[in-house]
């Protein structure tokens, strides 16, 4: 079954009380269909870490994917470079994410040298690694969490090394940032979601995901070491970043 995903209907019937939004197994079920109905460009995104990938690791390299969940990024990575070419450990918080991820490795990249740990990014003893990718995942951190993590990235990160940054953002001034919140909710019902579905995940998400705008970002980075970073995708309130170790 571990290829079994199914429509995300989470928030489709009314709800007394909006549990917050917790990465547990009715989430896990449905999450690929979640994800592509929910972010804008991600597909796109996924076929160009390959390609990032190809461009910028040195052959048999360790790669982190921060916040794996079902493990899209490494296939993503597996589905374009040979086995030899990098090893990969995909690490996330949620059992249930882990279960499924290390099951898909096993069945979908058995050749490839890719491993999925339990665990919180904040207190992992990061080892050095050519790439890192963070897609979608920072913004689950409590702000005051974020410096230290991407620090500790930068020192992980050996000469040459790049780190991809994949976010939902929210822009400075007010009047962009409705209209970018306006469309996105245009994009979701385009997707299928209802209203309903909209705004009750909207509750949920409160506090959970707090987004920082591509100033606070960039900052960030440079506050961590990254001399040069630059955005890289933008598809509505939806962005990634990619920062390079001098
Ligand atoms: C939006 S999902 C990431 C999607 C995934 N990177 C992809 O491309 O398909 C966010 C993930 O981050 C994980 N997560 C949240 N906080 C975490 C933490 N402190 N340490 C590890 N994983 C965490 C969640 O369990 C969840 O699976
Ligand atoms: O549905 C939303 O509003 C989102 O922000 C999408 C989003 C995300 O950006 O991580 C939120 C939760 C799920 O992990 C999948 C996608």
């Amino acid at each position: 079954m571990s290829d079994a995903s199914y429509r995300d209907a989470i928030f489709s019937t009314p709800l007394d009380r909006v549990a917050r939004f917790s990465f547990d197994e009715q989430v896990v079920a449905c999450f690929p269909d979640m994800i592509r109905r929910s972010v804008p460009g991600y597909g796109q995104i996924l076929g160009m870490l390959g390609v990032i990938a190809e461009r910028h690791l040195r052959h048999g390299a360790h790669v982190y994917d921060l916040g794996c969940s079902l493990g899209a990024v490494g296939l993503a990575l597996a589905g374009r470079l040979p086995p030899e070419a990098f090893r990969l450990t995909g690490v996330d918080l949620s059992p249930a994410m882990v279960a499924r991820a290390r099951e898909t490795f096993a069945s979908e990249s058995p050749e490839h040298c890719i491993e999925v740990v339990e665990g919180d990014i904040r207190h992992l003893d990061y080892r050095p690694s050519g790439m890192v990718v963070l897609n979608f995942t920072l913004q689950f951190l409590p702000p005051t969490d974020r410096d230290a993590v991407i620090a500790a990235l930068y020192a992980a990160l050996e000469p040459g090394g790049v780190l991809v940054l994949s976010e939902k953002i929210v822009a400075e001034d007010e009047q962009d940032n409705a209209w970018l919140v306006e469309r996105y909710h245009d994009f979701k019902r385009a997707n299928g979601y209802s209203d309903l579905e909209i705004s009750q995940k909207r509750n949920a998400l409160e506090n959970v995901l707090v987004p920082d705008t591509l100033d606070v970002h960039q900052a960030r980075l440079a506050r961590a070491g990254f001399a040069r970073s630059q955005v890289w995708f933008q598809y509505l309130n939806f962005a990634s970043l990619i920062a390079f170790k001098p």
